[in-house]
């Protein structure tokens, strides 16, 4: 279980507070307006922005201090990070890290099938679609192997079918892995169709998750304002 407990976590100045917990295996969408603290959230959580208060803890272990690739966690961004000089295989055998790099060929072309690249692991990330490049994407976080997965804003620049089937995509290989998700999103739409709990990220705090149906049936006043 991931724990934020009483933590303030200071981003350059910009202050955000939380102090709640992560279910294990639960997929959870962040929503909230432009600024609020979204990204901030998940780079506190992934390492790479710090507290100024409090903790972070994971299985009860404290984790607050520990480096990004020391924490359970693989991130996707929304341009996915792909490597321009390096074919599909090789960026997402990245997810691998580089002690099972050499013993990972099977694993790749196995993750690549899984996200629907069969027989595209040669190519360059130039002579791939959007939607093809977001899955290279996923097959390296899928190999990652993470018990948490964060995503910002994964498939924002993608059409609405097909970021549907991402979305449904991600959630079942969540389910599969047993992994929890923490996943930023615009749109109200993505947390309805695949999160079981949603954190509202406004006025300088990133609230406890709450079960997604009952939010949107019924939205608190923070939420009401930014679905307008
Ligand atoms: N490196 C930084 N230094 C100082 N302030 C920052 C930095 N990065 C972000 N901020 C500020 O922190 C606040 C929260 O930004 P953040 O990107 O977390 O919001 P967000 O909810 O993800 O926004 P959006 O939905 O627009 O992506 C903003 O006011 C932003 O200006």
């Amino acid at each position: 279980m991931l724990k934020l407990e009483s933590c303030v976590i200071d981003n350059d100045g910009f202050r955000l507070a939380a102090d709640w917990a992560l279910a294990p295996g639960r997929l959870v969408a962040v929503i909230g307006p432009s600024g609020g603290g979204k990204t901030t959230l998940l780079e506190a959580v992934a390492g790479f922005v710090p507290l100024a208060e409090g903790r972070i803890t994971w299985q009860g272990r404290d984790i607050s201090a520990a480096a990004p690739d020391a924490r359970p966690v693989a991130m996707l961004f929304q341009d996915g990070n792909l490597f321009p000089h390096l074919s599909v295989a090789q960026n997402a055998g990245l997810g691998l890290g580089p002690s099972l790099a050499h013993a990972g060929e099977a694993a790749v072309a196995e993750a690549l099938a899984r996200v629907g690249l069969d027989g595209f692991g040669g190519r360059k990330p130039a002579a791939l679609s959007g939607g093809q490049r977001a899955r290279v994407a996923l097959a390296r976080v899928l190999l990652q192997r993470r018990a948490l997965l964060l995503l910002d804003e994964p498939f924002a620049a993608l059409g609405p079918a097909l970021r549907a089937e991402m979305l449904d995509m991600v959630a079942e290989l969540a389910r599969e892995t047993g992994a929890s998700l923490l996943m930023v999103s615009h749109d109200p739409g993505d947390a309805q169709r695949i999160a079981d709990e949603v954190v509202v990220v406004s006025d300088g705090v990133a609230h406890a998750p709450r079960e997604t149906g009952p939010l949107f049936a019924d939205p608190p006043a923070n939420l009401r304002a930014y679905l307008g």
